[in-house]
């Protein structure tokens, strides 16, 4: 067998059973809980979605520890308990009978807090702001070894199959393992054949088109304005939540991704990235902080040597990270 196929296939059978309970948590978003801002679905689905990773790659690999975005204290104390049994009978729900104790254990496998030679990184639910609204979120989990990304997985239950078909059927699963290409698959059909896919082959950057986040406290808006004044770029931002964005520029959908600190001293979190920069690099791309550092996953749950980030098709990256530097604000 080739490397890492083993994690592989295990990641992407982990991927796809948190994939149906966020789905099916999402679905039961009323219009009510819209309207009152009720944040408790993506609690639960946060939770039943790394727990139910967690308890797969606990029995294939034991020995794995996993830096994972959630904890269960919260879920231990009484106030927790209503929590707890929805989380219990949504994991019920997708075939996988458990108790609140085992459920609270397994999400606190992703309780890792520091480097080890060899992890997972999971982030259950990405782009949670995006679940809430009924949009684009993730699910991303990569296995990281002497520092490096080696395997990368993006669940994405809401991006179209078809980009020029938004309304027609959905559902992405992207992933990559390094040295050996980026492949996608529509997620609703896991014996479908692979895709390989490949970033953009756009040259000038004043043709390229851009994502960055839905949320301006995420990313700032008027950066990025002014970056793509810089390089002459005149589409209008693509904007979508989550790890999505990454999938945007492998599969080719975009040119450039810009994460822009919307203040000092904010650290991005190893799990809001590692999974999709190891797809647009293995799909041709190129993954840089905006300081055109490469991202460094040794110091624990967080990227603290890098700040925001900055993702292209490869083609211009540099003058990408020069419109960077030349416009950043004071902060
Ligand atoms: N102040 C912040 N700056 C950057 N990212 C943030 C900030 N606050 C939360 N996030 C995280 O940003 C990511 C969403 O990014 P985007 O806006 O691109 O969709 C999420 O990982 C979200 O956490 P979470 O995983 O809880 O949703
Ligand atoms: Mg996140
Ligand atoms: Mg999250
Ligand atoms: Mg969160």
């Amino acid at each position: 067998m080739s490397s890492f196929q083993s994690e592989l296939n295990t990641g992407l059978d982990a991927v796809r059973q948190a994939a149906a309970v966020c789905r099916s948590v999402q679905a039961s978003i009323s219009a009510d809980s819209l309207e009152k801002k009720d944040k408790s679905p993506v609690t639960v689905a946060d939770f039943a979605s790394q727990a139910l990773i967690c308890r797969t790659l606990q029995q294939t690999f034991p020995d794995d520890p996993v830096i994972g975005e959630e904890g269960a204290e919260e879920l231990r104390a009484d106030s927790g308990a209503t929590f707890l049994d929805r989380i219990v009978q949504e994991c019920g729900a997708v075939g996988v009978a458990s108790n609140g104790s085992e459920v609270c254990d397994w999400i606190d496998r992703g309780g890792l807090q520091e480097y080890r030679p060899r992890f997972w990184t999971l982030d259950p639910i990405d782009g949670t702001k995006g679940f809430l609204r009924k949009d684009q979120y993730a699910i991303s989990l990569a296995l990281i070894v002497d520092g490096q990304i080696q395997v990368g997985i993006l669940g994405c239950p809401n991006m179209p199959v078809d980009e020029s078909n938004p309304d027609g059927q959905r559902g992405l699963l992207a992933w990559a393992v390094k040295g050996q290409g980026s492949f996608l698959q529509a997620l609703d059909a896991p014996d479908s054949e692979p895709k390989k896919i490949q970033v953009t082959e756009t040259a000038d950057s004043a043709d390229a088109r851009f994502c960055e986040s839905v949320e301006s406290g995420h990313s700032s808006h008027d950066w990025s304005g002014q970056i793509a004044a810089k390089l002459g770029i005149t589409r209008e931002p693509f904007r979508i939540d989550s790890q999505c964005k990454y999938l945007a520029v492998a599969k080719g959908d975009a040119d450039i991704y810009l994460r822009l600190p919307t203040r000092k001293g904010y650290q991005e979190k190893i799990w809001d990235h590692a999974g999709g920069i190891l797809v647009v690099e293995e799909a041709g791309g190129t993954v840089t902080d905006i300081h055109g550092k490469p991202p460094e996953f040794s110091h624990g749950p967080t990227l603290a040597k890098n700040e925001g980030m900055v993702v292209t098709n490869g083609r211009f990256h540099d003058a990408v990270t020069s419109a960077v530097a030349v416009s950043a604000p004071v902060r």
